[in-house]
């Protein structure tokens, strides 16, 4: 499934690629005014933090919300107390949009995160030219090699990487590539198991100075809790915020 997702993201680059040409994407992203501080935003505090994500749809769960207006519902996030909200742009199993990005991103004051299968550079220069502050690399869908280029340009142009991983040995890539913010995924893509044990498991091998971030399987303030009774900086949640209501959801999530 992951390499069909990842076959998907840059088929739809290449024809975008198509219609605006990798030099007009870079001259968007260096116009665009500096990247948000989200190394700031997401430094561990003596509460948890919370990246709330729009999110429609995913291959595992089929359509989860319509969100309409997907500023409308990142500003109730805001409004709800996240520090960050993270936007699914995959569009053929997500639902999602750079033109959700951009949207978001002209009405949230907080740092944006661009969710998708991010293989290219042309993908990392549509998230900032869209507004991005943070992109997500996945070390299960990138060769050490790439990432290690992804990564770099990401840092070039002022954003920050969310590096996610789900076993150790993706843990033990994303250290070596000095990753500030890595995130530990309770799903595996390949499979879509859910495994909330493996953030517990695994986070001890996170440097100190590292923002540590769970991810999935949050549905209630007790899994909340339990993430970061077990160590998380930060907590990143979608099901649970577009199928209930967004400002009620984020106060009980953040009040533990
Ligand atoms: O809806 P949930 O279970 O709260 O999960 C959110 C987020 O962690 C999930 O959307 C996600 C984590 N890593 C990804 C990589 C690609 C696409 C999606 C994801």
């Amino acid at each position: 499934m992951l390499s069909e997702l990842i076959a998907g993201a840059v088929a739809d680059a290449s024809a975008r690629r198509a219609v605006r040409s990798q030099a007009d994407v870079e001259r968007a992203a260096l116009d665009r005014a500096p990247a948000l501080d989200a190394l700031a935003a997401l430094a561990p505090a003596d509460r948890v933090k919370i990246i709330a994500e729009v999110k429609r749809a995913s291959p595992s769960r089929g359509a989860l919300a319509d969100i309409p207006d997907p500023a409308a519902l990142a500003a109730r996030y805001e409004t709800g107390g996240a520090s960050a909200i993270s936007v699914l742009t995959e569009g053929r199993r997500f639902g999602g949009s750079l033109e959700d990005l951009e949207a978001v991103r002209a009405r949230v004051s907080l740092p944006v995160l661009r969710k998708d299968f991010i293989v290219l550079p042309y993908q990392v220069f549509e998230a900032r030219a869209a507004g991005a502050d943070l992109v997500l690399l996945m070390a299960s869908a990138l060769e050490q090699a790439d990432l290690v280029e992804l990564y770099a340009l990401v840092t070039e142009l002022g954003m920050t990487a969310l590096v996610e991983a789900h076993d150790a040995e993706e843990v033990a890539r994303a250290v070596d590539l000095g990753a500030s913010v890595i995130g530990i995924n309770a799903r595996n893509l390949s499979t879509f198991e859910l495994d909330p044990g493996i953030f517990p498991r695994l986070v001890d091998r996170l440097p100190s100075g590292t923002i540590r971030v769970a991810e999935s399987a949050v549905k209630t303030a007790a899994d909340v809790a339990r993430y970061r009774e077990a160590g998380a900086d930060v907590v990143l949640v979608g099901e649970a915020l577009v199928t209930g209501d967004p400002v009620a959801t984020l106060t009980e999530f953040l009040a533990g």
